[in-house]
């Protein structure tokens, strides 16, 4: 057996390797910079430069007949593929991180996480909960008459909306399709979540089927209908739209961003690296140059969302006119189904408290949650 020989570092010895060890500390802090997670790639990410660093480096002198070597300044608002330090923890599109730049080879390596206002995640295929957007203030909850409103979806989000700490904003689109009939049911749907305290906004998004658009160039302000409602309540906020596929999310989408976003699958404009790479979340903001505008965080996987993840606990906590009164039921454990004796929610739904549509909508969830689907 090999002995190990242990040697006592002298006190000069210690004292050298602390300072060393302080150098590259403060080495690596004046070259820290903000940072937002603008993209994310499964290993890589991309982060937009929002502060630049104490010590910002310095071009190396071209040799004389040498080739110039690869050199990326660092600007602000440019992006750039980063790199996770290991041990942190997993990071979303629209985390606010602490990162250092490598001029010379053009990546990032992202050294820390910045506290978050909020989290969406999803399950994975594995069943593992990833996070896929972080800070995001608003989810936009699409629906249309066209494929028809399913309240159900719509208490799904919330309950996903309250979870996440997201502020949920009610939208139906495809206004112009509403009959006199149509309109008056679904007016009475949106006062019914108004009343609950959620905010609700009505759309209709300039396309081709809107038939309100291209008619008379007096109804031109009628075929964008509602959608400066929808701007003006989204203002330097960061959105994501979710809803059933076909009510108009992309359409909206496309209609609130600038030109300069308006093709989803953008390259980075470190061009070097650019290549067409499907991402989990992008975030395209309002305005590229100041992302405290807001933004819309575009994430395919969040359009049919699970709550299986959820326990029958969550789900009632997400229904917020019904989770106080749970408490008075008789029995702990009330399934709060229409037979459920001494179910509180169904004795406010007999004196007209509370609707009885939101009792069912909750039992059906509780259910799904119950029983995951996989
Ligand atoms: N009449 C009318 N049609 C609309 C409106 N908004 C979108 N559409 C049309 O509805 C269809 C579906 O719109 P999309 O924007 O692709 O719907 P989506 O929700 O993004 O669908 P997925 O990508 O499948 O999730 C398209 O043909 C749009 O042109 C609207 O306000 N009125
Ligand atoms: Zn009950």
């Amino acid at each position: 057996m090999a002995l190990i020989r242990q040697r006592k570092l002298t006190k000069q010895q210690l004292r050298r390797i602390d300072k060393q060890q302080a150098q590259q500390q403060e080495s690596i802090d004046g070259s820290l910079m903000d940072g937002v997670v603008m993209a994310h790639y499964g290993k890589q990410l991309e982060v937009q430069v929002t502060s630049l660093p104490t010590l910002i480096p310095e071009r190396p002198e071209v040799v004389e007949g040498e080739p110039e070597p690869f050199w990326q300044a660092i600007e602000l608002g440019d992006i750039w593929r980063c790199h996770v330090r290991t041990n942190l923890p997993m990071i979303a599109t629209g985390d606010k991180v602490r990162w250092v730049a490598d001029p010379n080879t053009g990546f990032g390596r992202i050294e820390s996480v910045q506290p978050r206002t909020s989290l969406i995640s999803r399950p994975d295929r594995y069943h593992k909960l990833k996070p896929v957007a972080a800070n995001v203030d608003i989810l936009a909850i699409v629906f249309a008459p066209l494929p028809a409103a399913a309240p159900n979806l719509i208490d799904r989000y919330l309950v996903v909306c309250h979870h996440a700490d997201v502020k949920p904003l009610l939208v139906l689109n495809k206004a112009d399709l509403l009959s006199i009939e149509d309109y008056a049911f679904t007016q009475a749907l949106l006062d019914e979540y108004q009343n609950l305290g959620y905010e609700t906004v009505l759309t209709a998004a300039p396309c081709p089927e809107n038939i309100l658009h291209g008619a008379q160039s007096e109804d031109q302000p009628k075929a964008q209908l509602g959608l400066s409602d929808l701007q003006q309540k989204i203002k330097d906020k960061l959105v994501i739209f979710a809803g059933q596929s076909g009510v108009g999310k992309s359409t909206l989408v496309n209609a609130l961003l600038p030109d300069s976003e308006q093709s989803v699958n953008v390259i980075s404009t470190n061009s070097k690296l650019g290549q067409h790479t499907t991402t989990t979340s992008r975030l395209l903001p309002f305005n590229r140059d100041d992302l405290t505008q807001g933004g819309i965080v575009d994430t395919p996987g969040i359009r049919e969302y699970g709550i299986w993840h959820l326990t029958p606990d969550d789900i009632i906590a997400g229904f917020i006119e019904l989770s106080a009164l749970a408490a008075d039921c008789q029995f702990r454990d009330c399934k709060h189904t229409h037979n459920s004796k001494g179910c509180a929610l169904w004795e406010a739904v007999a004196e007209g408290r509370v609707l009885q549509r939101r009792v069912e909508s909750l039992v059906t969830l509780q259910a799904e949650a119950d029983t995951p689907t996989y």
